[in-house]
């Protein structure tokens, strides 16, 4: 899985506000009232722990801080353990934590102690991002508002797709990895976006890619909107202003909402 770098987050806490007032202009919901409907639970003064993880790669700069932003920005209690790993699980069930939050490099996860509930960040952040464009009100010409490009079919990808399955909506699916393209194909009813057999532009657009400029200048409209949690960004400032391109993307903090109400 690709892992964030303390330069990722750097600017997180600006990412997050910016990002909840856009998605609150394109859906009428802020990200916190997005969740509550789409997962239909809402917090109850839980306490949720963070425990920086040293396993693989270590800890990462300014992550366990940006968990805690997060959870402090949409009202919960929370606290970073002093202790690490196992210590800082005990350290967390002790100082009556209702909901855990830590990370390796394998697996982001938010577990609720009281009711055994337990989330994913690459589930969570599909979902949420994908729902994100569900709700975003339609193009001036309303007509494709059924219509999403999915661009990268990975872990976060594929969750998000079966949003958008599950939401009706027509979905073209593209990744560079056509053995996936096949794969996916043949699981979902979903239509294989080929650029060179049938060009098509969009309005509503997602991408869970690790790479820039996976987004090209082909498949935009005026006004459309790009939902990604790929890092780094994947369409590049001159196409975003050619085509007056909205642009929800952040690195960790919606993602994080997504899994809090998941466990709620
Ligand atoms: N912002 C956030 O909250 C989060 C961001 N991420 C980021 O999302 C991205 C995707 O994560 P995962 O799904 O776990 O990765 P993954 O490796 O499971 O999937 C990535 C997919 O993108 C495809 N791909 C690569 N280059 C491509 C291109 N140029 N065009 C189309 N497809 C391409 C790959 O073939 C692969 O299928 C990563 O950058 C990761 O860091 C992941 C979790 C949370
Ligand atoms: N063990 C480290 C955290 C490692 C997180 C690695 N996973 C990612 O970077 C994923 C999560 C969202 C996007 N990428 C610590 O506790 O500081
Ligand atoms: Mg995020």
């Amino acid at each position: 899985m690709a892992l964030l770098t303390p330069e990722d987050l750097a600017n997180m806490t600006d990412a997050l506000v910016e990002n909840d007032r856009l998605i609150t202009e394109l859906t009428t919901y802020s990200l916190d009232g997005l969740c509550r409907k789409i997962y239909g639970t809402a917090p109850a003064k839980e306490k949720v722990a963070i425990i920086p993880i040293t396993a693989g790669g270590g800890i990462i700069g300014s992550f366990s801080e940006s968990l805690l932003f997060t959870v402090q920005h949409f009202g919960m209690d929370g606290f970073i353990t002093e202790n690490t790993d196992v210590a800082g699980w005990y350290e967390a069930v002790t100082k009556g934590a209702d909901i855990i939050l830590m990370a390796d490099d394998l697996a982001y996860i938010a577990h609720n102690l009281r009711n055994g509930k337990i989330a994913h960040n690459q589930i969570c952040t599909g979902r949420i991002y994908a729902e994100i464009l569900c709700h975003a009100k339609g193009g001036k010409d309303g007509g494709d508002d059924k219509d999403v490009l999915v661009l990268g079919l990975g872990k976060v990808g594929t969750p998000a797709l079966e949003t958008f399955l599950n939401e009706k909506f027509n979905v073209y699916v593209f990744d560079v990895d056509s053995n996936r393209v096949n794969e996916i194909a043949s699981q979902y009813p979903v239509f294989k976006y080929d650029s060179e057999k049938e060009p098509k532009s969009f309005f509503k657009i997602f991408e869970a890619t690790p790479c820039p400029d996976t987004i090209s200048e082909s498949v935009l409209k005026q006004n459309s909107i790009v939902s990604t949690p790929g890092i780094p960004l994947g369409i590049s400032d001159e196409l975003i202003e050619k085509y007056n391109v909205r642009v929800v993307q952040e690195p960790l903090g919606i993602g994080t909402l997504s899994m809090l109400y998941a466990v709620f």
